[in-house]
């Protein structure tokens, strides 16, 4: 059986820009569907969404149903959660709200085994597919792909060392926390906001790191990607849900104008 990660290689790649989406619906069907639909990647969120490792191996399961790739973002930048979330089969993890180099340096230990790092070793679980993985615990860090989360201007500004960590294989700009540090809750679309999201991409570039983002709708995505984002993902499975039901309610409703949800909702 091979262990292989796609994403890592796409986003090492940059021949294409690899499109995904969030998962907030905390549902193994509603994850393999859209596996279906054509994204590249789904977000497993565990930072705001209530699921534990025990709902996340059940939404892994279903997502390697499809051609989708998994990411799984942690709740935090944590030890005891990096190790529980690769066991349970996660290749590619996103760290939140990431500071600094040394924080960044901890996110890379976190996912590597000795020497390299410091993830507690176990050969048989679901990320070695219960040990019939040949070598995986020879050949886990080269396969794992670790992505930290810039959300503060302060991280933004620090991207270059922090691209610059062995071990990180990509950042990602959270432009919902990155627009509420900046005073600018809720509005990712302020020109502060978006001149800071365009930096980032060039400073990403210039580090020779991949560089993710994702965004509430096809017109701030494709904006994103032309400022130079290796990858992005668009909104939410329950942000595309319900954004569908109220628009078609309001067609029933004899076409009344029924108030778009906020632009921000993602
Ligand atoms: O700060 C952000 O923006 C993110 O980290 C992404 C959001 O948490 C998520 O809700 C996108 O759907």
């Amino acid at each position: 059986m091979s262990l292989t990660n796609n994403f890592k290689s796409w986003i090492e790649a940059g021949e294409r820009t690899p499109l995904g989406t969030w998962l907030m619906a905390a549902a193994p069907s509603t994850a393999e569907a859209l596996g279906y639909i054509g994204f590249d990647f789904l977000v497993v969120d565990m930072e705001h969404v209530p699921i534990e490792v025990s709902d996340l191996a059940q939404i892994l399961r279903a997502v390697g149903c499809t051609p989708a790739e998994p990411v799984v973002r942690l709740a935090w930048n944590d030890q005891v959660l990096v190790k529980r979330v690769l066991d349970a089969g996660a290749r590619t993890v996103m760290l939140p709200f990431v500071q600094t180099a040394d924080e960044a340096k901890a996110a890379a230990s976190y996912t590597r085994y000795p020497p390299l790092g410091v993830r507690g070793v176990a050969a048989v679980h679901r990320g070695s597919k219960f040990g019939t993985i040949p070598d995986y615990l020879k050949r886990a860090n080269d396969q794992i792909c670790t992505i930290v989360q810039l959300e503060t201007p302060e991280a933004i500004e620090r991207l270059p060392e922090i691209a610059a960590v062995e071990g990180i294989d990509g950042v990602f700009v959270g432009p919902g926390d990155l627009s509420a540090a900046m005073g600018h809750i809720g509005n990712i679309a302020h020109p502060e906001v978006q001149a800071l999201i365009e930096k980032a991409a060039k400073d990403a570039r210039s580090a020779g790191k991949p560089i993710g983002i994702v965004g509430p709708n096809p017109e701030m995505v494709q904006k994103f990607i032309g400022y130079g984002y290796s990858f992005a993902a668009i909104a939410s499975d329950v942000a595309m849900m319900t954004g569908r039901a109220n628009e078609w309610l309001g067609v029933l409703n004899g076409g009344a104008a029924k108030p778009a949800l906020p632009a921000a909702a993602y």
